[in-house]
């Protein structure tokens, strides 16, 4: 299981949606959908919308392998994808900083690589501006959460998307196609 993680505005969707476009031949990799009480239609990546009001149910239901709150919207990693793990594939995800060990619970540290996106809070300010999908005022919020959580340790591949996008894609491929005895020394 590839968690992809970083602050808002760093760029996680946009080199998911390269990297399922590169390797959409490759039938090892799998990139799942999210459940997000996010309207339909909304700027950004494709997801599954989730009524707010059915949220909290389907997750004590067990809908959702992993699921958290963040933004004032409720997420899920639909629990089907944990057959995909089971059958051996390489499944990669878009999650929260705060369900890491949730995953490595679930799956076993040894089957988890975090894949952390990082680039300079300024780089993070002009980009969700320009992204437009939230206020000014989300955007402070998500600009001050940037720094909620430290990503560290032996299975944590740090992807500096600070530059051109093309660097940005070419690197992302690049910690997701690693063989997992380099990830873990990197
Ligand atoms: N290397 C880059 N150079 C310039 N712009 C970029 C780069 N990478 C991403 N962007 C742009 O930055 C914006 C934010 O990217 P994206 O939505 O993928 O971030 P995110 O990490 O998924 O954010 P969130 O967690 O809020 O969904 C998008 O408009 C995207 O086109
Ligand atoms: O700050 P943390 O908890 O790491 O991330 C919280 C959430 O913020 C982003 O949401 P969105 O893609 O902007 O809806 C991430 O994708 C994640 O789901």
């Amino acid at each position: 299981m590839v968690l992809v993680v970083g602050p808002s505005g760093v760029g996680k969707d946009t080199l998911l949606d390269a990297a399922r476009e590169r390797l959409a031949q490759d039938k090892h990799f799998c990139f799942p959908r999210r459940c997000i009480t996010r309207p339909a239609g909304s700027v950004g990546e494709t997801h599954i919308p989730v009524r707010p009001e059915d949220f909290g149910q389907m997750a004590r239901q067990g809908a959702f392998l992993l699921s958290w709150m963040a933004h004032d919207l409720g997420y899920g990693i639909p629990r089907h994808v944990l057959g995909e793990v089971e059958a051996g594939k390489t499944v990669i995800v878009n999650v929260s900083r705060s369900v890491i060990s949730d995953a490595c619970a679930l799956v076993g540290q040894k089957n988890v690589r975090v894949i952390s996106i990082r680039a300079s809070s300024e780089a993070l300010r002009k980009r969700l501006k320009a992204r437009g999908r939230e206020d000014a005022l989300d955007i402070e919020r998500r600009l001050a959460r940037a720094s909620a959580y430290q990503v560290d340790g032996d299975h944590v591949v740090h992807v500096d998307n600070d530059t051109d996008l093309e660097t940005g894609i070419a690197r992302f491929i690049h910690a997701i196609e690693m063989p997992q005895s380099i990830a873990n020394r990197a």
